[in-house]
């Protein structure tokens, strides 16, 4: 059985499930194969894909008439994982304000813990925190553990931190670039974050103090980026990309929001700020992939200040089903970087 296995490639490592350590239990008994896939995610994009392979080549073997395949998920780190027990941390950025970034880094965080994993959230936003309000607890007040680590706020099957809950709503943070380099390393490592298989880290626009610090801090897994199709946003985007490339994090993908927007009355699809734009800049930068187009949708922002991201709230609407592709693209991508070091190219489902 393992022999036929192994010519079962894994669709976005391209290598065999028996050499990458996947299989986990392959039994035959009474012409029924029982085979266990561990797979590198649970949010795996290519499940059935994979289902349908090994199905197939189990059944190439003699006397195996049916076929059983259970799914596991051990989420993989790189070689040194880059916070004791943090496995991956992935930042979202934007080069400009407001395109929808702490609105994506919320419902990616919110859709990969509904996949079963272990999902952390931090609002680095330390200038404009949102993460509190959007998670429905701009009232929740940090608090310290018996070691006098900060406790992560636990709400909607996550745990997360935002400067919302340290300061009173509505007062400005007033810090110079040092202040913030030792809040950021605080919140990173002075934070009881326990095991997590993604921490989301929700950074400022632009390319400022923040985003050094973060990057200088700790190995960072990647960087998603927000932009919306139109050409200031995409300026500032790239510039984005280009300061996560000069400091050596890999860009996992692009996230393009308010792509475009469907009139519920009418059914017709409006490109308010314009279209393609995050393609034109993906192809700039040699082919990064676009993780998703997300249209403008009033859900999302109704949801998010009704402290329920959409992809709970309501996950069958169009914007929460490409923020969910999204959030499996991006585990997919983060399989491949941790898997190899690099990033391939990847089919987009
Ligand atoms: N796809 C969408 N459809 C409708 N509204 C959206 C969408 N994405 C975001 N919004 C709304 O747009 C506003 C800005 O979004 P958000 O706060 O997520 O942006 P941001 O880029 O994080 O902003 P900031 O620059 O303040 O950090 C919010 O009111 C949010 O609810």
């Amino acid at each position: 059985m393992l022999a036929a296995l192994s010519t079962v490639n894994d669709p976005e490592l391209h290598r065999d499930l028996v050499s990458l350590g996947m299989i986990e239990r392959a039994e035959v008994s009474g012409g029924v194969a029982d085979i266990k896939v561990n797979l590198t995610t649970p949010a795996c994009p290519l499940k059935a894909t994979i289902q349908a392979d090994v199905t197939r080549a189990a059944l190439g073997v003699t006397g195996v008439e049916s076929v059983q395949v259970e799914f596991g998920a051990q989420v993989r780190t790189q070689a040194t994982p880059p916070l004791p027990g943090v496995k991956n941390i992935i930042v979202v950025g934007s080069g400009k304000g407001g395109v929808g970034k702490s609105s994506v880094a919320s419902n990616l965080a919110c859709a990969l813990a509904g996949t079963g994993a272990r999902v952390g959230l931090l609002d680095a936003d330390v200038y404009g925190p949102s993460i509190a309000h959007m998670m429905g607890q701009g009232t929740a007040r940090i608090t310290a553990n018996a070691e006098k680590k900060m406790q992560p706020i636990e709400a909607h099957g996550l745990r997360f931190l935002s400067m919302g809950n340290l300061m009173p709503a509505g007062q400005a943070l007033v810090w110079r670039g040092p202040m913030l380099h030792s809040a950021i390393g605080q919140f990173l490592k002075d934070a009881a974050w326990g095991e997590l298989d993604y921490l989301i880290v929700d950074l400022p626009p632009g390319t400022g103090d923040v985003q050094l610090s973060l990057t200088q801090s700790v190995q960072l897994t990647g960087a998603v980026i927000v932009t919306t199709p139109q050409d200031v946003a995409l300026l500032d985007a790239s510039r984005a990309i280009d300061m996560f490339r000069k400091a050596s994090v890999p860009v996992l993908g692009i996230v393009e929001n308010m792509s475009y927007f469907v009139a519920p009355d009418t059914g017709l699809t409006y490109d308010i700020f314009g279209r393609g734009g995050a393609q034109k800049l993906a192809q700039s930068f040699g082919g990064l992939p676009i993780l998703g187009e997300i249209p403008l949708d009033t859900e999302v922002r109704q949801d998010a200040d009704a402290g329920r991201p959409s992809v709970l709230a309501h996950p069958d609407s169009p914007a929460s089903r490409a923020l969910t592709q999204v959030a499996l693209n991006l585990a997919g991508r983060v399989s491949v970087q941790t898997f190899t070091g690099s990033l391939e190219p990847l089919p987009m489902a």
